[in-house]
């Protein structure tokens, strides 16, 4: 059963910034899908978009049903029902996300209370289960933030992530502030939690091989779109993207001596979202661009083999794009393949429409 089902999500920021442009994702129940990318693709706005946790004067378009029901367009009472109970979100620098002034059991039980699954001694007492299931004692209830390490920080959010049974985690770089002994512990008690309990996970992550590890799907972004979607492990091992391609050989490999003195970077930078340009938008970073890109920019493709694909190059026949492209070989392949592409799918010449231009925040606020 399909859990959450994004449809076309577009998210535009006030000053003009399209993060992200026309995502379309989907987690089956219990399911795990980690979305990778690049600082600024819009990953984190993606997340505060699941539930509606965007900045007054953004907007935002398309559909996020969970469990068949579209967040987007929910009163704010149906949100703040939705919001701990139906999906919850983990941010990366716990420090920030808990109140310093207050103790952290009293944190973890506020969710509770307020969602009235428990009065105040059993939320106390259920308070203490979820620290012991995070792996702190039930004593630390009383502890004041800065009284934890950043590995307990961050389990006490989990805690509270998971304090009124979800059926949906956001993790948003659960792990990134944290020393490497600490993050595999993280995230080791993450997969074991939505596993043990059969709740949804979405992970976020720049870290491809983290989520290979952790997830059963996986997505890559770039500049606000999904540019590859399939089976984690198939993703991180063989990208076919030339973006996925790149991010995956920018990580050193276990088990890979070579890659570990030598990871590639891509050189380049993302543009600019409030000035993208015409045609495929990784064109200019793009090591085997063809003449086409510069007008078109590919829709997420469905290859045929429970993966799929932006990139005028990758058919449904599957031709993964080659890094090598000086060579004459090399191009004649290209050109090959780009007749195939248009064979394979006609009208897809036309450049892909500009995002919708969505609701603001304020309007869905005001929709009665
Ligand atoms: N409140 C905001 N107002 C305007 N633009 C924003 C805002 N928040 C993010 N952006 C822009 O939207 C784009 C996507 O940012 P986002 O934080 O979602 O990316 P990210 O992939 O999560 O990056 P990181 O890994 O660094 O957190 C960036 O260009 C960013 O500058």
């Amino acid at each position: 059963m399909t859990l959450l089902d994004v449809r076309g999500l577009t998210v535009t920021y006030a000053d003009g910034a399209a993060a992200v442009r026309g995502v379309d994702l989907s987690l089956e129940a219990g399911g795990t899908l980690g979305i990778a990318g690049e600082s600024g693709c819009g990953k984190s706005t993606l997340a505060l978009a699941l539930l509606r946790l965007l900045p007054p004067g953004t907007r935002v378009g398309g559909a996020v049903l969970l469990d068949g029901e579209d967040v987007l367009s929910m009163k704010w009472g149906r949100v703040r029902a939705v919001r701990w109970a139906g999906a919850s979100i983990v941010f990366q620098g716990a420090m920030h996300s808990l109140n310093p002034m207050r103790r952290v059991g009293d944190q973890i039980a506020e969710p509770i209370l307020l969602h009235r699954r428990a009065g105040p001694a059993g939320a106390r007492r259920r308070t203490g289960e979820l620290l012991e299931q995070v792996g702190l004692p039930a004593a630390r209830a009383a502890a004041y933030p800065h009284e934890l390490s950043g590995g307990q920080r961050q389990r006490v959010m989990i805690a509270m992530a998971l304090a009124c049974d979800p059926r949906l985690i956001v993790a948003d770089e659960p792990t990134t502030a944290l020393d490497v002994m600490i993050q595999a512990q993280i995230l080791r008690l993450i997969g074991q939690l939505v596993a043990d309990q059969d709740v949804g996970l979405v992970m976020i992550s720049h870290d491809l091989a983290v989520l290979a590890d952790t997830c059963d799907r996986l997505a890559v972004m770039y500049a606000g779109r999904v540019v590859e979607e399939g089976p984690a492990g198939q993703v991180y091992a063989a990208a076919r993207h030339p973006y996925a391609q790149a991010l995956s050989a920018a990580f050193p490999r276990i088990g890979d001596p070579a890659s570990r003195f030598a990871p590639r970077g891509l050189p380049g930078d993302p543009p600019d979202p409030a000035a993208l340009p015409p045609g495929c938008v990784f064109r200019p970073r793009c090591p085997v661009a063809l003449d086409i890109c510069a007008v078109q920019d590919p829709p997420l493709r469905d290859t045929g083999d429970d993966r799929s694909a932006a990139c005028v190059r990758i058919t449904t026949r599957v031709t993964t794009p080659t890094a090598a492209t000086d060579s004459d070989t090399a191009r004649d392949t290209a050109r090959e393949t780009d007749r195939e592409t248009a064979a394979d799918t006609p009208g897809d010449e036309a450049p892909a429409p500009a995002p919708a231009p969505g609701r603001s925040e304020e309007a869905r606020r005001d929709t009665p």
